[in-house]
């Protein structure tokens, strides 16, 4: 087995400084503290004053933010969160999963190299990077690897995790060493596994849909012309899982949710296009959200209270919404084969 570090041996007067570790962060988006108006309000501000996330001219939005955004979207917002709130541990569904990923990433690698420390952070809100990356510097950690737990790379969310990473790391005298894992859109183990996930839980259903959706997280679509490589992430897994399912095109979909505001997002919309197959006469659904690595508000909510209620008011009769990888088995396996591959080279191999 390999030696921790020991931080006992120093001479006098030498500070006592922990070193020999590696760190692995976790990092998810980020949800609310609570459901009341002013928790609510605090995280939308935190959230949407991140120029990665609403790239309008700072003046013309801190106007509209402030005085609109902050003003209306704080309560109905709040009774959503409400729907999915996790009673018993009083936090949102994504805190809860992405700590559970993180005890379960922990207890699977840190047995073969007990070098390792695995901790998990929010973008926005708590627990924050800065805090988690100076807990595991603290601790010894003199590399460290930080995982944005985003499947498709965006700006708005991948390049805001490092952002926020790099400014804490301004702060630091002894800096660790920082590798970012990739995204993994087209990994073989997300895709394999994404599936996996899904037709077991088609399995299980009382029916079979006639149309399955997969929908992504929108972003505007001026981002994608400015090059942002999110659609085409977003569509690159969609047919991979397509080809890997053996589903043709009509039966296996790709749509994007979640619109912000007024500009035009990633077509075609998921809510539209929900509303346009019940029209038209399909009675079952599903929808898979592969782009999500953890239920929240945008699965649970959107997609299984929302898009439920519209499809089944407009003539839809089965409808099932399916969970996401979470910390299930095959989702763990998507964030240990990605972890593992990424330490490679830092970490004790397995032979
Ligand atoms: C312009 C605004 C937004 C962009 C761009 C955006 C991109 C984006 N978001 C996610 C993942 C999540 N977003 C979540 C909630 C959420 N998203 C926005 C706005 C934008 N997102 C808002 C304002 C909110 C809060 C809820 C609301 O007021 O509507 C969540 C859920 C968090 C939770 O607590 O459950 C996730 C996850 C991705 C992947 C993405 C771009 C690729
Ligand atoms: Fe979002
Ligand atoms: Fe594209």
């Amino acid at each position: 087995m390999l030696k921790i570090a020991d931080t006992t041996h120093f001479p006098p007067g030498h500070p006592q400084v922990a070193f020999g570790r590696i760190g692995v962060l976790l990092v998810n988006l980020g949800t609310p503290e609570a459901t009341d108006y002013w928790s609510m309000r605090r995280y939308l501000k935190e959230f949407l004053s991140d120029p990665r996330v609403i790239e309008v001219n700072r003046v013309v939005w801190w106007l509209v933010l402030n005085l609109i955004v902050l003003t209306k979207r704080p309560g109905p917002k709040g009774k959503d969160y409400d729907t999915i709130w996790n009673k018993a541990l009083d936090e949102g569904p994504l805190k809860t999963i992405t700590r559970a990923q993180a005890e379960k990433l922990a207890a699977a690698i840190t047995r073969e190299d007990p070098r390792l420390i695995v901790d998990w952070a929010m973008r926005y809100g708590k627990p924050p990077i800065a805090e988690r990356l100076e807990a595991l510097q603290k601790q010894g950690c003199e590399r460290i690897l930080i995982v944005p737990l985003y499947p498709q790379y965006a700006a708005a969310t991948t390049a805001t995790v490092c952002d926020k990473a790099f400014d804490a790391l301004k702060t630091m005298r002894w800096q660790p060493i920082v590798r970012i894992a990739p995204p993994w859109h087209d990994d073989p183990a997300y895709i394999e596994n994404v599936c996996i996930s899904l037709e077991a839980h088609l399995a299980r259903l009382d029916f079979e849909p006639e149309v399955i959706l997969a929908s992504f997280h929108g972003v505007p679509k001026s981002y994608l012309e400015k090059g942002d490589p999110y659609h085409c992430h977003c569509m690159k897994t969609g047919r991979l899982m397509r080809e890997r399912l053996e589903m043709s095109p009509e039966r296996f979909r790709i749509t994007f949710q979640s619109r912000f505001g007024t500009e035009e997002w990633l077509q075609p919309y998921t809510d539209k296009t929900v509303e346009a197959l019940a029209k038209s006469g399909v009675k079952r659904l599903a929808i898979v959200n592969p782009g999500f690595t953890a239920d929240c508000l945008e699965t649970l909510e959107e997609i299984g209270g929302e898009n439920r209620e519209i499809f089944l008011h407009n003539g839809g009769e089965k409808f099932a919404a399916i969970p996401c990888l979470n910390d299930t088995e095959e989702g763990m396996r998507v964030i240990e084969t990605v972890v593992r591959r990424e330490l490679s080279g830092w970490m004790a191999s397995r032979t």
